[in-house]
């Protein structure tokens, strides 16, 4: 039997149907796109039947040049019509693509209850509509709708129906866990059943409403079916369909199974933030391959080993999947995690040295006091730098005042900072429409005169986190600022029980660790030469 998995992804047709996604044309294209790049062997654009945007989409993807076959997907005839004057149907046909998926009814309990018709007539709305698909020339992939249940329910009826659908035409059984519910152990057993009493290529098609979509996927594949359909970062009606961007390297990577090219297989990890970032869907940091902490280390233990072999905490190579190792700083931190960032860093250390861990203390400490470096990249970065004998301060803040004023009903909030830069001392006041911004406001316009390089750079989201709640109005918070460039975000961290100090503090960090060029290399070149700190 073949090794050969075709991956058939459904993100743009069961993944819209997960709640909060909504994908515009132009949106379904750019993913149609990525999802080509990847490899994916079919890609279900939507439902012609359904909507004007999928009918829009499929006309546009004509001119695409895709490599994977687009499919659309539809119901079976209504009951008691005919095929050809079914509006869905035919809609599938005029949308020009090369594929289509029915999906149909299996579970004898769905035709009675769901479609109020008669077990014979569910058969013959399948026969009828795969056959007219076949007639117009195009592949034919036949979603069985809650198979598992209906084959434990009635498996004659279940069996009938994958018959009739194979007899008509069907190129591919898709096995559809539509509720969820299936055990891997139960899938592999069906699977092994139709295998044996039908000879047609079989799919399979989960959904994750017990966390087992993925597992029941390999399952089934484990037992012959060799089409997974799924979607990236699992996103489907109620719990998710199964996760691609699990079941692809998966499979891959040790079950042995060919899916992509290893080349397009390194595309993995860029296509699953593309799609979340299209979809505006935040993804879980411990998303397994894909997500930002996959390969993430954090303690000490885990550090120190990975250090002297990465696979002592790596079950894969994350540059496989296109992901990265990353290594935490904490208060969980052992000195190889602080001399691992510092390398990383380019900073010149020396291992197990007195400064290590006196830095890792440090550290510690701060945590203690409510920091996080984990959030606050940039804040750590220029910590360490310091702390390995880097300058860092490229001006000096002398004091600043915040007025806050309401007056008729409106808010006015005003800041005065005084700096210093290279010895020459400004004064500077703004108005902003909070407290933050008006600092900002403020120190922007005393630095934009020796940093103009500040305009390419913004405040672009602000989080403020109560450290120690029972201490109420008097509690210390923790202030997050994430600022970006055209190309670049980093974050940085503040602590104070007062909101506007630990703000400063964060915001101060922040301008400090653009200026210092961390994100743009040209920019510390130009500020350590307006500064001296450059031999020529
Ligand atoms: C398991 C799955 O994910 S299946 C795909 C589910 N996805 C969607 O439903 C999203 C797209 N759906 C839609 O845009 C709409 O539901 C449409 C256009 C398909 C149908 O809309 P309407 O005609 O207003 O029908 P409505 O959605 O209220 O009800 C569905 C009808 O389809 C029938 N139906 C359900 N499954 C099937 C089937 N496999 N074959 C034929 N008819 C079916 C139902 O019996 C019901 O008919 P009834 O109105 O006579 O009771
Ligand atoms: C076809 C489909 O989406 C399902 O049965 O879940």
């Amino acid at each position: 039997m073949t090794n050969a998995i075709s991956i058939f992804d459904t993100t743009l047709r069961d993944g819209t149907q997960g709640e909060g996604i909504s994908l515009s044309a132009e949106d379904k294209i750019k993913i149609a796109l990525k999802l080509d790049a990847l490899g994916v062997h079919y890609i279900e654009g939507g439902n012609p039947g359904s909507n004007g945007k999928d009918i829009e989409f499929f006309q546009r993807a004509k001119s695409l040049g895709l490599r994977a076959k687009l499919t659309a997907f539809g119901s079976t005839r209504r009951k008691n019509s005919l095929a050809e004057q079914d509006s869905s149907l035919v809609r599938i046909i005029e949308s020009g693509v090369p594929a289509a998926t029915l999906v149909g009814k299996s579970w004898d309990f769905h035709v009675h209850t769901a479609l109020q018709t008669t077990l014979e007539e569910n058969l013959a709305m399948i026969y009828d509509s795969i056959g007219f698909l076949k007639r117009n020339g195009l592949e034919a992939m036949f979603d069985a709708e809650h198979f598992f249940d209906g084959f434990k329910n009635n498996p004659e009826y279940a069996l009938s129906v994958l018959k009739n659908a194979h007899n008509a035409g069907a190129d591919w059984l898709v096995l559809c866990d539509t509720n969820g519910g299936t055990l891997p152990g139960e899938i592999h057993d069906i699977v092994t059943r139709v295998r044996q009493e039908i000879n047609a290529p079989i799919g399979i098609h989960t959904h994750n409403d017990c966390e087992l979509a993925v597992a029941n996927s390999l399952a089934a594949v484990q037992a012959g079916a060799r089409q997974v359909q799924g979607t990236i970062n699992g996103y489907g009606e109620r719990c998710g369909n199964a996760n691609l961007c699990s079941i692809i390297p998966t499979l891959q990577l040790k079950m042995n199974y060919n899916c992509v090219t290893d080349q397009q297989l390194q595309s993995l990890t860029g296509t699953a933030r593309y799609v979340s970032e299209i979809a505006n869907v935040n993804m879980p940091v411990g998303q397994a391959y894909v997500g930002n902490a996959a390969f993430a280390h954090k303690g000490g233990i885990h550090v120190s080993a990975i250090m002297k072999d990465s696979k002592t905490y790596e079950h894969i190579a994350p540059e496989l999947v296109g992901n990265k190792q990353r290594i935490l700083v904490s208060e969980l931190a052992g000195q190889s995690n602080i001399l691992s960032k510092a390398q990383e860093l380019g900073l010149d250390v020396n291992a197990n040295t007195e400064k290590t861990k006196d830095i890792m203390n440090h550290i510690k400490d701060l945590e203690h006091q409510g920091y996080q470096f984990e959030g606050a990249d940039a804040s750590l970065e220029l910590l360490l730098r310091e702390a390995y004998g880097e300058t860092t301060e490229l001006f000096k803040v002398e004091s600043f005042k915040m007025l806050v004023d309401k007056t008729n009903g409106h808010m006015v909030s005003e800041a005065i900072v005084k700096i210093s830069v290279d010895g020459q001392t400004v004064y500077t006041a703004a108005e902003g429409n909070g407290p933050v911004n008006a600092l900002d406001n403020a120190l922007r316009k005393a630095l934009v005169q020796f940093y103009p390089e500040i305009e390419n750079f913004h405040l672009s989201d602000y989080k403020v986190r109560v450290i120690d709640e029972k201490d109420a109005t008097a509690a210390k918070v923790r202030v997050l600022v994430e600022s970006s460039d055209f190309s670049s975000t980093w974050s940085t961290v503040g602590v104070s029980s007062n909101v506007i100090e630990a703000s400063w503090e964060a915001l101060v960090d922040s301008i400090r660790y653009a200026l210092l060029g961390m994100s743009k290399i040209e920019v510390i070149n130009e500020s350590k030469e307006r500064l001296g700190l450059v031999n020529h």
